[in-house]
């Protein structure tokens, strides 16, 4: 008799199909969402929050006090959330008490009464009341057990009595009066310096020691507090001082004459937050004339370029340039400069001369193409084919006079990516001043070993300020190595969000996940619209910046916004608009630079006093995009305009030093911000979200 076949399942037949079960037990469920919260939970040390800063030698840290609370600002937000239903009683109150003098009479129990209590409008308050607030009691329930990754940070205990004594406003130590009007000019009338810059005027201000003529600073703070003034104000005033003490100097820095002779230079990671900084510095500067240039694309190209002669190279540099002169190549024109901003890649380029590593980045690129390719003999000589032969400029740039040199964004500039051309920089400069470090290129930046760390020590012959919002462990350990007497400053809520930003979390709804983004989008859209009806204001609608981890999914998410009429900018690392010497890409979304937050906000007193909404074409979202879209590439320093109230993290974030950044692009300032997460709150993926949630919920200050 024929045998009948085993009863299969639709999993084991499957299984046999493809050879690995498509089904998802609660065993492979568990197992993904661990894998993945184990992916957000055990960063590296190089996406690890460092947990204190605290030198381990002779460095100093000094923390700014938390700032009071100032309820007599009117730009303060006001939180109305829980307040009081009705006739400004609490229900908590009247409740219990109302219960008990009707159980007494009655002599019945407050429970049963409650109960019969008849359900009219009042107690439908109080009970809706009362359920928000044990709602609100268990989700913080919830969160106390969460571990933070930022306990024990910045203790306060070791606070030293000075550090309260903070100067209250920018005259304190007097800035020279060109400076400070300039300030005022890019401030409100009332600002006062933020707790990072008033540490930065406590500290950066000190004459110079003859003992000990260069310093090094870490400015540590959240992002949107104010980092590039702490920094700009001391260098440009230096800088402005000395000139002054010195108007002509007889002698030339040491080392060979060349076209650009600056004496302070500021690096960052991207050509973008270079030139934001350097327009920024230039405000500063026009009442005290000090001359900055960004060192962009805009000025000569970057890249390798193959088919280029050397006549046609030697042509670039036509036209006279003499010393403390700078041969702008596209417009002829020269100028002096105090004061240069760039990548380091970019200035490394100017002071070693275009080209100095195009052979290896050539050799490297054919490497990765092929890895055989340079194996190959040439038959002739029998030797290896060389790398192919550029033409390498004269270098332009003298580091001889430099005194001050600036790391913006310091944990990006330190990291694997960057931190070789960073560092070979630092170690071009100390030489070129005639102090050589010890700079062996290729070498990973590890921390030495422990029996040898002060040998190991840069102390470098100018003034070194690093600055960051976020100072992830490896960067932490690597100044404790390198950097021993490293003044440290920060704010007391570094690592945390800014107080002005809100979270929000976003489920996806399990379909199109780009339909969900344009939903949300436009939900942010009518709420604007609504809150400025409500005021009688014309129509002000909230730009919305979206991060992305992917460049496909930019581009994926841009298209469809576009097919349903909302118009967008995508910005990526190969975007067209970046290979301009301008930020015109970015027009729209970055703070303009007439725009100064105001603190306070003045509302009409009465509906009459409304004026008609005047039609402003640049406020529709059809005519002008009001949403960017973009990678990490664009987290990073920039000043977004305060329009920027939202930023939606549509991918889960890395880790939580990039989502401080993303989300650090909006509430800049003190303005108030929204960060809107998504995630799926159901089923496969939501442990991954609920990971997240607890890691975000322990960064708010
Ligand atoms: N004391 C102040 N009062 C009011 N506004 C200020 C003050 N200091 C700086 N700002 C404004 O705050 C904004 C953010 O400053 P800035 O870009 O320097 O922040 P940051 O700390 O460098 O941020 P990030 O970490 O993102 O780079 C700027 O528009 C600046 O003009």
């Amino acid at each position: 008799m024929k045998c009948l076949r085993p009863y299969r399942t639709a999993r084991t037949l499957m299984q046999e199909l493809v050879g690995t079960s498509p089904f998802h037990t609660s065993a492979t469920l568990h197992a993904s969402a661990h894998k993945s919260s184990r992916h957000i939970t055990a960063p590296s040390s190089r996406t690890r929050l460092a947990k204190d800063l605290k030198p381990r030698s002779r460095g100093k840290l000094d923390v700014a006090p938390r700032p009071k609370a100032d309820h007599s600002n009117p730009s303060r937000p006001k939180f109305t959330r829980d307040s009081v239903p009705h006739e400004g009683v609490s229900p908590r109150e009247r409740g219990p008490i109302r219960r008990r003098i009707s159980a007494e009479a009655h002599g019945t129990s407050s429970r049963k009464l409650e109960s019969e209590a008849p359900l009219d409008l009042k107690h439908w308050a109080a009970r809706a009341h009362s359920e928000r607030t044990d709602k609100r009691a268990a989700v913080a329930r919830r969160y106390q057990n969460v571990e933070n990754p930022l306990q024990g940070e910045f203790d306060l205990s070791t606070e030293s009595e000075s550090s309260r004594q903070l100067p209250k406003n920018f005259t304190s130590p007097p800035l020279l009066d060109g400076l400070l009007a300039s300030l005022r000019e890019s401030l409100p009338a009332d600002a006062r310096p933020t707790p990072i810059q008033a540490l930065s005027l406590k500290h950066l201000f000190k004459e110079r020691d003859s003992a000990e003529p260069w310093r090094q600073f870490l400015l540590a703070s959240e992002t949107g507090s104010g980092k590039s003034i702490a920094y700009l104000l001391p260098m440009l005033q230096d800088l402005k001082k000395s000139e002054l003490r010195d108007p002509s100097p007889t002698s030339d820095p040491p080392g060979p004459q060349r076209a650009i002779n600056p004496r302070g230079i500021i690096l960052s990671p991207t050509h973008e937050l270079s030139r934001q900084l350097s327009s920024f510095a230039k405000r500063l500067l026009h009442n005290i004339k000090l001359r900055v240039l960004c060192a962009s694309r805009a000025n000569m190209p970057s890249a390798p370029i193959r088919n280029r002669t050397a006549s046609k190279m030697a042509g670039d540099f036509s036209g006279p340039m003499g010393p403390g002169e700078f041969e702008i190549l596209k417009g002829g024109k020269s100028r002096p400069v105090d004061i240069l901003v760039g990548t380091p890649m970019k200035v490394l380029e100017m002071a070693r001369g275009r080209g100095w590593n195009w052979e290896e980045r050539d050799r490297k690129r054919r490497l990765a193409e092929d890895p055989k390719a340079l194996e190959e003999t040439d038959p002739e000589t029998d030797k290896v084919a060389p790398a192919r032969r550029y033409w390498v400029d004269e270098p332009e740039m003298s580091l001889a006079g430099i005194e001050w040199v600036v790391v913006d964004e310091a944990d990006v500039l330190f990291d694997p990516d960057f931190q070789q051309s960073t560092r070979m920089l630092l170690a071009d400069i100390a030489a070129a001043r005639g102090h050589p470090v010890s700079f062996i290129p290729d070498t990973p930046l590890l921390p030495a070993s422990p029996e040898a760390p002060q040998t190991a020590a840069f102390n470098y012959p100018f003034n070194l300020v690093l600055t960051s919002a976020t100072i992830p462990s490896s960067l932490a350990s690597y100044l404790d190595t390198y950097h021993p007497t490293l003044t440290r400053l920060a704010s007391p809520n570094l690592h945390h969000l800014p107080r002005t930003i809100k979270t929000e979390y976003a489920g996806w709804t399990g379909g199109n996940r780009n339909a969900d983004i344009e939903r949300r989008v436009r939900r942010v859209w009518a709420e604007d619209a609504l809150a400025c009806a409500k005021m009688g204001l014309p129509v002000d609608l909230s730009k919305v910046l979206v991060f992305c981890n992917r460049r496909s999914k930019v581009e994926d998410l841009s298209a469809y916004l576009t097919e349903k009429g909302i118009k967008n900018v995508a910005l990526t690392g190969t975007a067209d608009g970046r290979k301009r010497g301008s930020n015109h890409h970015l027009n729209g979304f970055l703070r303009a630079k007439t725009t100064v937050p105001s603190s306070s906000t003045s509302l009409p007193s009465s509906e009459a006093d409304v004026p008609p909404p005047p039609a402003n074409p640049s406020a529709d979202p059809k005519e002008n995009p009001h949403v960017m879209i973009t990678t990490s590439l664009l987290s990073r320093g920039l000043d977004f305009s305060p329009d920027i109230r939202h930023v939606f993290i549509v991918d889960e974030p890395r880790n939580m030093i990039d989502f401080l950044h993303r989300a650090g692009r909006s509430g800049r300032a003190g303005q108030e911000g929204k960060v809107v997460v998504f995630g799926r709150t159901k089923g496969r993926g939501s442990g991954r979200t609920e990971a997240v949630k607890k890691r975000v919920g322990a960064l708010v200050a």
